[in-house]
């Protein structure tokens, strides 16, 4: 079974793919750690300019060398959200995704638009949302808990941009699938919010 979910910025779609991913034995794939790490390399390559020299990074982006630590900073969200309009970029991501999903068994993929174009026909499909002010305290506590200096107000106004950025583009905008399921996670703690993903995936598994 694959298993696609989708949302905006720390809406909690990370943390629901890997509990998702452990509780059915499958591997996960953070697809929004590739858009950093082509980000990261732009920056260190001296800028977010050249389209072309984006999509030949991404072209030839080592999985295996990920540092998904370093790459989870706010910049760096920033720098990802700016190449990920990229077509070139995107095209050049598309196979390496597919392919993951494709494993026998099947895979958890989480994103912007697994749901829309990588993954269309994936058995079971997530829409994680939460309001932009949850989101940022969530991405809030996240940042400052290790040790990077940010406020909150900052933060949100980060994720504001991003998420209109990541709605607005051309290239594979953020936008829930039509057969996907909404789930809402203001309110919901994490214990919460996966047992809602569970159902929601188990109700997709059985046809319902
Ligand atoms: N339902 C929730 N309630 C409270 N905190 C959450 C919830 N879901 C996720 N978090 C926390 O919010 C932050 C962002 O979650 P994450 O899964 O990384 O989001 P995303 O992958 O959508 O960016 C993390 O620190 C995570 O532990
Ligand atoms: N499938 C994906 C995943 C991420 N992205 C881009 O990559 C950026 C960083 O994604 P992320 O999932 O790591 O970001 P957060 O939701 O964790 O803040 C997003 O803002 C998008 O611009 C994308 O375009 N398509």
């Amino acid at each position: 079974m694959i298993i696609a979910i989708d949302g905006p910025a720390a809406s909690g779609k990370g943390t629901l793919a890997r509990r998702l991913a452990a509780h059915y034995g499958l591997p996960h794939l953070d697809t929004g750690l590739l858009y950093r790490a082509v980000g990261a390399a732009c920056l260190a390559a001296g800028g977010l300019g050249d389209a072309m020299a984006a999509a030949r990074i991404a072209h030839d982006l080592d999985l295996t060398s990920l540092d998904a630590d370093a790459l989870r900073t706010a910049e760096v969200g920033e720098a990802a959200s700016v190449v990920a309009a990229v077509p070139e970029v995107r095209a050049a991501l598309l196979d390496l995704q597919r392919r993951f999903a494709a494993q026998p068994g099947g895979a958890v993929l989480d994103g912007r638009d697994i749901g829309t174009v990588i993954c269309p026909d994936a058995g079971a499909k997530l829409f994680v949302t939460a309001t932009s002010e949850v989101r940022a305290e969530r991405r809030f506590k996240e940042l400052s808990g290790r040790g990077d200096a940010v406020t909150y107000d900052e933060v949100l106004a980060d994720i504001r941009k991003r998420d209109a950025r990541d709605s607005h583009r051309a290239a594979a905008p953020l936008v829930q699938a039509p057969d996907s399921a909404l789930l809402d996670t203001s309110t919901l703690g994490i214990a919460e919010a996966f047992a809602a993903a569970l159902a929601l995936v188990e109700a997709r598994r059985a046809g319902t």
